[in-house]
Formats: C-alpha cells, sequence, structure tokens
C-alpha cells in the first residue's frame, strides 16, 4: 500500500477544525454527533435525502473535501435543518436543532470571525 505521508493542514482546515469544535461543545447531549439511524429514528432514511452529522463533517475536514467556508456553513445548516424536517416542534431534537442553528450562525459572523478569517491568505 502506498503510505500516505501525513498531510500539511491548510490555514482553511485549521479555520475549520477550530469551528467544528465550538460547535460540538454547543451539542452537549451529541445528538448530532453521529448520523441519525433508522434504529433511533424510525423512516428517518426515507424522510432525509441529504443526511449530515458532526462525525461526517469532520471526516470531511480531513479529507479537505471543503473548498471554502460556505460549504462547511451549507452541511452544519442542512444538518440542523434535517432535525427540523425530520422531528416534530415539540421534541428535544426539534429544540436543540434550532437551537444549535442559531449559535453555529453567530460563529460564522465575520466580526466572530474576524482574526480566524486572517488564517486564511
Ligand atoms: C438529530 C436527530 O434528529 C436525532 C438525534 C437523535 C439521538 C438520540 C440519542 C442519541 C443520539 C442521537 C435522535 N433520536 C431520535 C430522533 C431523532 N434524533
Amino acid at each position: 500500500c502506498v503510505l500516505r505521508q501525513r498531510q500539511e493542514r491548510t490555514p482553511l482546515q485549521r479555520m475549520l477544525d477550530h469551528l467544528h469544535k465550538a460547535i460540538e461543545k454547543r451539542d452537549p447531549n451529541q445528538f448530532f454527533a453521529w448520523p441519525v439511524t433508522d434504529n433511533i429514528a424510525p423512516g428517518y432514511s426515507s424522510i432525509i435525502t441529504k443526511p449530515m452529522d458532526l462525525s461526517t463533517m469532520k471526516q470531511k475536514i480531513d479529507d479537505n473535501l471543503y473548498g471554502e467556508l460556505q460549504e462547511f456553513v451549507a452541511d452544519f445548516k442542512l444538518m440542523c435543518t434535517n432535525a427540523m424536517e425530520y422531528n416534530h416542534v415539540d421534541t428535544v431534537y426539534y429544540k436543540a436543532s434550532k437551537k444549535l442553528l442559531h449559535a453555529g450562525l453567530k460563529l460564522f459572523q465575520p466580526d466572530k470571525m474576524g482574526w480566524l478569517l486572517q488564517l486564511i491568505p
């Protein structure tokens, strides 16, 4: 097998690592940590066509699949809106996703991102 030498983290990857950690901290129950399975959420895979979760987002950062910040933000929004689509408004999951969405979007605001945006040449 070809030994893949350790790839250097690009400035964008380092910034996304930071944002990913900040989002994880805002999901203390780890509702968004792993893909939602049909076992825990009946019919999920037939209702949600584009699933997304934090472990998948982490893997995409590591595989350098995000070309720019907006692609990361889009996956974050997808993860939250999926939960608001599948779960009824009076569930813990709906409420947690709404709260996480607003907390996350505050993170991405330029003024909050100031020093982070310096990282990208
Ligand atoms: C994110 C989401 O929709 C979700 C996470 C979970 C979940 C529950 C416990 C542990 C981890 C995730 C869940 N359970 C039932 C229905 C929906 N969910």
